[in-house]
């Protein structure tokens, strides 16, 4: 940094201050450089993605015209602007940039000016982890250490930021090969020709052109425009950062060859998010499975306890779409996984199409994990599925089964460990049981763990009512999450009562005398 007698400007007094802050976090027992450097050598830090392939994904990279991608981000104060919004939470705030189509998620770090921490960079990491496709996460920050680069990582960053003019160029070059070395291509940031040359020099994939003088918060539109040509043919991607407030800023971008931008306190501000983020870069609607609700498709009907080849066929004709095998020896269906085996040869072998080809979202990319998962799944089949039920059964035992048995899914019924799951070579449908009077666990609808849930209702009409409220507090507005209802002992009418009103993905029933009406009954609904 220049040490100048003149009064320092805004960035200078930033540095100097985050300087001092990084001091102090490095002498702290816990966080010194020693401690990070070994939480790094043990591999605690959260796995990563490339972010520069991320970027080049958007929800309009498919069609012809495509538009630039978006990085959204979380920035409750400046020193421009002071407050921005307060009150915003960071982790739903995220949720929302990330299922409306961002690419990228910044998240501003730094405390005494913007607001920002750590802690709110890893809340918004958390809360979008389990996305199939997830955004990246920057780290909005400035950088001067290789300290604060172990500390993004570890916090759960797939990249940081490298602001050019105030870092020596040795420094840059230091800081820009470290971060690499964590696996993170650095958004390396500019405000001039001369600061673009410098970063030219670095062989940087990720540029962005500062629209705001960080000495003096001046904001020019043109400064991006200005620089486009420095980048033209090579193979890097160029974001505009700053003073993004409508379509119109984005399109001259977008006619330029910008392919990313960068866009804080018009984001911040915007009352609706997703519809903001659609206009602002001419992006399609993103359409979710809710949506569809008019012409749903039909209830799927999972039947329990099949142990005969027969069976498998008349239920499979009748238009049944799981059907489970039970491999727990306390119960009557119980077969053995040899057993299982021929049977479900013949399933798979048969290719009978069955009479339910499921609603299969056209943007699984940017769904919520439960519906992703459905989304997966039901894109895969032309058969019935077929499910093991365990309850209690040791891992080994479990894994060996899948293998024998051909399962396409194990649903788990005792209190196996959650961890367990990761272990399990197939998705896993976890049973939850609620009683009257109970109230549903939580564990329901954590995202990135199970597959799918059945719920279990044995508390009759009321305990349906329960889960309904549960199920709709984990879902995220515009989304539903798939849920098997295991309707067993809930006599036909009231079967038919409980789909209309609570519209579950799918209905368990046992095999028994009259299953095949019952799924007749459902099917036709
Ligand atoms: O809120 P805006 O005008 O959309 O700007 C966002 C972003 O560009 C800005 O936060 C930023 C760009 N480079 C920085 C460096 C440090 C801190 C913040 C920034």
């Amino acid at each position: 940094m220049s040490t100048s007698e003149k009064k320092p400007t805004i960035l200078e007094t930033i540095y100097a201050q985050r300087a001092k802050d990084v001091e102090v976090a490095k002498s702290t027992p816990g966080t010194t450089p020693e401690d990070l450097s070994t939480l790094l050598q043990m591999n605690l830090a959260p796995p990563l993605i490339q972010v520069v392939p991320r970027l080049k994904r958007n929800p309009s990279t498919s069609s012809s015209s495509s538009s630039p991608s978006l990085m959204a981000e979380i920035k409750r104060a400046s020193p421009s602007k002071g407050p921005i919004a307060m009150t915003t939470n960071v982790a739903q705030q995220a949720l929302t940039y990330a299922l409306s189509g961002a690419s990228v998620i910044s998240v501003l770090t730094e405390p005494t000016w913007f607001k920002g921490s750590l802690f709110d960079m890893r809340l918004v990491r958390q809360a979008i982890d389990a996305l199939p496709d997830r955004p990246a996460v920057l780290r909005k920050e400035f950088i001067l250490d290789e300290y604060q680069i172990m500390e993004a990582r570890l916090w759960g960053a797939d990249t940081v930021l490298l602001i050019v003019a105030m870092l020596s160029q040795e420094r840059l070059e230091t800081l820009y090969h470290y971060s690499l070395s964590l696996g993170m291509e650095p958004l390396v940031e500019v405000n001039n020709a001369d600061e673009m040359r410098r970063a030219l020099g670095l062989g940087s994939k990720m540029i962005g052109v500062n629209n705001r003088n960080l000495h003096n918060f001046e904001v020019d539109m043109g400064t991006t425009s200005r620089l486009v040509e420095m980048v033209k043919e090579r193979d890097l991607v160029l974001c505009a950062l700053s003073g993004i407030k409508g379509p119109e800023d984005v399109r001259v971008y977008k006619e330029e060859g910008v392919k990313a931008v960068l866009v804080g306190e018009a984001l911040m501000r915007a009352e609706d998010t997703g519809k903001f983020i659609r206009e602002l870069l001419d992006w399609p609607e993103i359409k979710t499975q809710g949506e569809g609700e008019k012409n749903r498709e039909r209830t799927w009907v999972k039947v329990t306890g099949v142990r005969s080849e027969s069976e498998a066929i008349s239920l499979t004709e009748t238009g049944t779409d799981i059907l489970s095998f039970v491999f727990d020896p306390q119960e009557k269906t119980y077969v053995k996984p040899e057993e299982a085996a021929p049977i479900s040869s013949k399933i798979r072998a048969a290719r009978l199409s069955p009479s339910a080809s499921a609603a299969v979202s056209p943007y699984l990319r940017s769904t919520p994990w439960f519906t992703a998962q459905l989304g997966t799944l039901t894109a895969t089949y032309a058969r019935p599925l077929l499910v093991g039920v365990f309850n209690k059964q040791p891992l080994a035992y479990i894994q060996h089964t899948v293998a024998i048995s051909q399962l396409d899914l194990v649903q788990l019924n005792g209190d196996e460990p959650s961890g367990w799951t990761a272990h399990i070579p197939v998705p896993v449908i976890r049973q939850f049981t609620v009683a009257k009077n109970e109230s549903p666990s939580q564990e329901i609808t954590r995202p990135g763990v199970h597959s799918f849930c059945l719920l279990d209702v044995q508390g009759g009409r009321e305990a349906v009512g329960e889960l309904q409220r549960v199920v709709e507090k984990g879902e995220v507005p515009g989304w539903r999450m798939p849920v098997i209802l295991r309707a067993s002992g809930i006599e036909e009418e009231a079967l038919v009562d409980i789909i209309r009103s609570l519209d579950p993905w799918a209905v368990d029933l046992d095999l028994e005398i009259g299953v095949l009406d019952v799924v007749k009954r459902v099917k036709g609904l």
